[in-house]
């Protein structure tokens, strides 16, 4: 067995094949690929007889074969990911966006990338805030985020009703969402937030916070995601098409937001191609923000 040890943080453990080829898939290379490289690097190792190995002496071997199987981008983004853990730059990442447009679809996968463990939907803090605030006290949280409207009573005149009532359920989910945000803080944890309640200019951010607004391209792209969803889970599609115009509005409301805000867009086409986006987008911003602390990443 081949033990793999961090002078630095004083820990030892078995080398994991699996744990190689995670961190390898997190550069985005095909998981199979990963797979291979991480098997080449065992070979390598026992050919040797190495029974014990530093993470560091890992990570320059698997930088060499990215970069041996031509995989330059991605080699890039692997002392990226890895000079980011060592810094111990807790960061939360926030996936807006509308109803049904890959937002937990991203956030699941994203953390899969990034070793994040913590993925918490704004749909989960609203149904704990359900169980505390009965509906009769607070009634525009007992309803999908495109139907609070209806349960307001006496409305202003010069607003758009739908709008009016999903800000309502946005404004209280938020302070259950900026108290998941500061817990976060606080801890130092890594943390994924995903939901349709993160509005910009409702929810707290600052220098390690990310924010993004997933979109889709139009309502015949948003109504084939509510049937592909429906397959696997019991949120029935014909509820979510029955409102589909109502989700589409929100969504025109939640661009408008993003741009007053300059949250980036990303138009949830293909899978790979928005994680990658995301994750290039956080290549480019934390550097800066690490910079405005002082702080130079070595790569
Ligand atoms: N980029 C994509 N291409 C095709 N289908 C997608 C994509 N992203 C998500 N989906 C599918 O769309 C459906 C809704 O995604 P989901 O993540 O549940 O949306 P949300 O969390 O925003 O409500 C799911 O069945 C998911 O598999
Ligand atoms: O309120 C809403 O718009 C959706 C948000 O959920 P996502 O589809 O964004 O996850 O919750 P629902 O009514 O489906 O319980």
């Amino acid at each position: 067995m081949i033990i793999v040890v961090d002078p630095e943080k004083k820990t030892k453990i078995p080398f994991s094949r699996g744990i190689l080829t995670r961190s390898i898939t997190s550069t985005g290379v095909d998981v199979g690929i990963a797979y291979s490289i991480a098997a080449e690097i065992v070979k390598e190792l026992e050919r040797k007889k190495v029974k014990v190995i530093t993470k560091d002496e890992i990570r320059k071997m698997a930088y060499k074969k990215l970069l041996d199987h031509g995989l330059k981008d991605a080699a890039r983004k692997y002392l990226f990911w890895h000079e980011l853990r060592r810094l111990k730059y807790p960061m939360i990442i926030l996936l807006g966006g509308a109803t049904g447009v890959g937002k937990s679809t991203l956030a699941t996968e994203l953390a899969f990338r990034l070793g994040i463990r913590t993925v918490i939907g704004t749909d989960t803090v609203r149904e704990v805030m359900r169980k505390i605030i009965s509906k009769e006290l607070l009634p525009a949280i007992h309803t999908s985020s495109f139907l609070a409207w209806r349960e307001l009573r006496n409305l202003p005149k010069d607003v758009d009703p739908l709008i009016y009532g999903f800000e309502s359920q946005v404004r209280y989910v938020t302070v259950g969402i900026n108290a998941v945000v500061e817990r976060s803080y606080k801890e130092g944890f890594n943390t994924i937030i995903e939901g349709i309640h993160l509005v910009p200019g409702y929810v707290s951010l600052n220098d390690r916070s990310f924010m993004y607004l997933i979109t889709v391209k139009n309502s015949e792209a948003l109504e084939a995601r509510f049937y592909e969803r429906a397959r696997y889970s019991l949120r029935p599609a014909e509820y979510y098409v029955k409102n589909i115009d109502n989700i589409m509005h929100i969504q025109e409301y939640l661009i408008e937001k993003a741009k007053e805000y300059g949250i980036p867009i990303i138009e949830n086409i293909e899978l790979e191609q928005s994680i990658n986006s995301i994750m290039n987008n956080l290549m480019e911003e934390i550097p800066k923000r690490l910079k405005e602390r002082g702080i130079e990443l070595s790569i």
